[in-house]
């Protein structure tokens, strides 16, 4: 068995989420934009795919770092492929991206999902059947009935705990919304919720912002006085040295590091500098499902939860397979958004989760897509 093309479909598709000036993502008016299936085909027609960002396996990148490094070679060789595709990034100038390698890696465990007849979730490890999902919410906003004050916040939480969630992750107002970011704003918001589901709830914040140290500690003392879960990327975390003060001043547990690079590498900095209390990794923020793998595995060393970050089939492969995580982030959630409605080329959601907020693992051989191959020919625009 031998790769023989790799290729990028390029398709458009109708989203309703919006980027504000910050690059935060809320409800807005149905537009068109466009994403990318990876295909990566062996000798013998098996395929692996997966979808991702229309930016992230530009045809340029492909010809460079990723068809030099896979035709003609073994598509079950994950490590030695990744670590091939890796050592470019190097000298690539940044252009060749964590995203870009995830995606390559995504498809080639497709791949080999479909040449073992299993879910990689099982080739992984498949600790867990089916997972819990909290419900993960859009920033703030300034929407009437939206997330515009805690009493939204709190009417939303209500209609997500009736849906069946059994945890919820608020992100708080950022800029531009008006007056934030403020601490005070993000307390309000997470004591309203905390005041509807009860005093046993798991609840999170995400405020991710930069805030000084002074207010973060003041906000996570008062999350630990209402029992909070976690609290995440407050501050910036090429500051590793922020949240080691943090942590070790905090009754509350912190959270990290989402968006560092340096993948596993800078993961097992934070942990072995204790700068948090529970890892995060995400298969798009350190390269893959491999580095994700190598997260978790390294923070079960130390005892530490190794929360997955971001939603999808990769995601939720990792958090089925590996014992020390908590629960599957699905969102973003927006009272204006039907997350459980799938996307045109979609025949299915990713992530479908049932009346009591679970989430199963899926039986059919690889990632766990169900694509709408028909939609995605029919709407290809390179
Ligand atoms: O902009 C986004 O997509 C969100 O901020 C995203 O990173 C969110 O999923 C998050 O921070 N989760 O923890
Ligand atoms: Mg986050």
């Amino acid at each position: 068995m031998k790769i023989e093309t790799v290729e990028a479909i390029t398709f458009r598709h109708s989203t309703n989420t919006v980027r504000d000036s910050d690059g935060h993502g809320h409800p807005g008016p149905v537009s068109q934009t466009t994403s990318s299936l990876l295909v990566i085909t062996c000798d013998d027609g098996t395929q692996g795919r997966v979808v991702c960002r229309g930016g992230d396996v530009r045809e340029y990148l492909l010809e460079r770092f990723v068809r030099p490094n896979l035709i003609g070679k073994d598509p079950l060789a994950t490590e030695k492929l990744w670590y091939g595709v890796y050592k470019w990034q190097r000298l690539s100038g940044g252009e060749l991206t964590d995203r870009a390698l995830a995606a390559v890696d995504l498809a080639l465990w497709d791949l080999k999902g479909k040449a073992a007849g299993m879910p990689v979730w099982k080739l992984l490890g498949g600790y867990r059947p089916k997972i819990l999902a909290y419900g993960s919410t859009m920033c703030g906003d300034d929407l009437e009935n939206g997330l515009a004050t805690p009493e939204d916040y709190a009417n939303f939480a209500d209609w997500m705990v009736k849906r069946g969630y059994k945890a919820i992750k608020l992100h708080g107002w950022m800029p531009p919304v008006p007056g934030a970011p403020d601490v005070r704003m993000d307390y309000k918001a997470c004591a309203a919720v905390r005041e509807v589901v009860g005093p046993d709830f798991p609840l999170m914040l995400d405020p991710h912002h930069f805030y000084s140290r002074t207010d973060v500690l003041w906000l996570a003392e008062k999350l630990a006085d209402l029992d909070y879960r976690w609290m995440e990327e407050p501050m910036e975390e090429a500051s590793m040295s922020s949240y080691k003060w943090l942590t070790q001043n905090s009754r509350l547990n912190i959270l990290g590091p989402e968006t560092m690079t340096g993948k596993h590498w800078t993961r097992g900095e934070w942990v072995k500098h204790d700068a948090c209390d529970l890892v995060r990794s995400g298969v798009w923020d350190v390269g893959g499902i491999s580095p994700a793998m190598k997260c978790a595995n390294m923070a079960e060393c130390f005892h530490i939860s190794c929360e997955i970050h971001g939603t999808g089939a990769g995601n939720l492969s990792v958090a089925l397979a590996i014992p020390n995580t908590s629960f599957y982030e699905r969102g973003l959630l927006h009272p204006f958004i039907d997350y459980d409605e799938p996307k045109e080329y979609q025949n299915r959601i990713d992530d479908e989760m049932d009346a009591d907020g679970y989430i199963h693992g899926r039986e059919e051989p690889g990632l766990g897509q169900d694509l709408n191959m028909d939609y995605i020919e029919a709407n290809r625009v390179n």
